[in-house]
């Protein structure tokens, strides 16, 4: 099976080109968790599979590195948007791509020999507990609400792009042991699909930090989504302005995100491959890999 490795900002998946290859559905939690292993696999934050639509131009489905199914990833949406139009399977430069999360749509902003920077039309936020999923009120939103998680409290902004995320503010993204509170929150009961998990730091008007535990994967050095969710969440907190363009700085590197007057969120940033390769299907399909990593 033929694989291309990609990564937005350092948040890097394994791409399997579907439009050209069948897989069996059931294998696909297993198949994720195995090549994402770094140990007796490719290593990689997850499986990103691309495939036909009967609704959009292509689809994405994104695996977490857990095998866990995520509904969006914006990182992962810049990758193939840049694989589709560099492997000449599209020539508009703009063009349509499903996710378990909505129908996106994704635009070449910048290209030389090869597609640079592409920017995205991520939609709406979606901010009504019943639509994260969250407990509480369903139609009521979650703007800086204070929970207890494993004895202590969190001031949490939560925020759908198609996925959820609970943000918090902080003067520091640095100092957060985001590796003790990520998993705390991510699995808590107040979360029953589970959650990402961000912590942000307002820099200047138009200036985020923004550090993330990503559901299924563990900190990452990026992840789009959650940029956006970022940028929507320090808006509703009055920390900065809507219709913007607002750095967000993330550990690899940095995504320009704008919450515009139509309620709609625009990501752009750069998407790079890092390898091709070709791996036995038989060989991780089977849960052995995991077992030998002894997790
Ligand atoms: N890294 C991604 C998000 C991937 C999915 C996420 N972990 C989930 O389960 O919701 C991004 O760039 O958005």
């Amino acid at each position: 099976m033929l694989f291309t490795k990609m990564h937005g900002l350092g948040n890097n998946y394994i791409f399997i080109n579907l439009l050209e290859n069948t897989l069996e559905e059931d294998s696909l939690p297993t198949l994720a968790r195995n090549l994402s292993d770094v140990r007796f696999g490719i290593g990689s934050d997850g499986m990103i599979l691309i495939c036909d639509s009967k609704v959009a131009d292509f689809r994405m489905r994104i695996f977490n590195a857990d095998g866990s199914e995520g509904k969006n990833c914006g990182n992962g949406l810049r990758c193939v948007a840049k694989y589709l139009y560099d492997h000449q399977f599209v020539d508009s430069e703009s063009f349509t791509i499903e996710t378990l999360g909505g129908i996106v749509e994704v635009h070449i902003s910048e290209k030389k020999k090869e597609v640079e920077y592409v920017t995205v039309d991520m939609g709406e936020p979606k901010l009504l507990k019943t639509m994260i999923p969250m407990i509480g009120e369903p139609m009521t939103m979650t703007i800086n609400e204070p929970f207890e998680i494993g004895g202590n409290q969190y001031r949490l902004t939560c925020v759908s792009m198609g996925n959820p995320h609970a943000i918090m503010f902080v003067d520091d993204v640095h100092k957060v042991p985001l590796d003790k509170i990520g998993p705390m929150i991510e699995h808590s009961d107040i979360f029953p699909e589970r959650v990402n998990v961000g912590v942000v730091a307002v820099k200047k008007p138009n200036e985020l930090d923004y550090r993330v535990w990503e559901r299924g994967s563990g900190i990452t050095m990026a992840c789009g989504t959650g940029a956006c969710a970022a940028v929507v969440a320090a808006t509703l907190n009055n920390k900065i302005e809507k219709d913007q363009s607002i750095t967000v700085h993330l550990p690899g590197g940095d995504l320009e995100i704008r919450w515009d007057e139509n309620n709609h969120v625009w990501m752009k940033g750069k998407a790079e491959y890092i390898c091709h390769g070709e791996f036995k299907l038989e060989d991780f399909t089977k849960e052995k890999l995991l077992k030998a990593s002894g997790e």
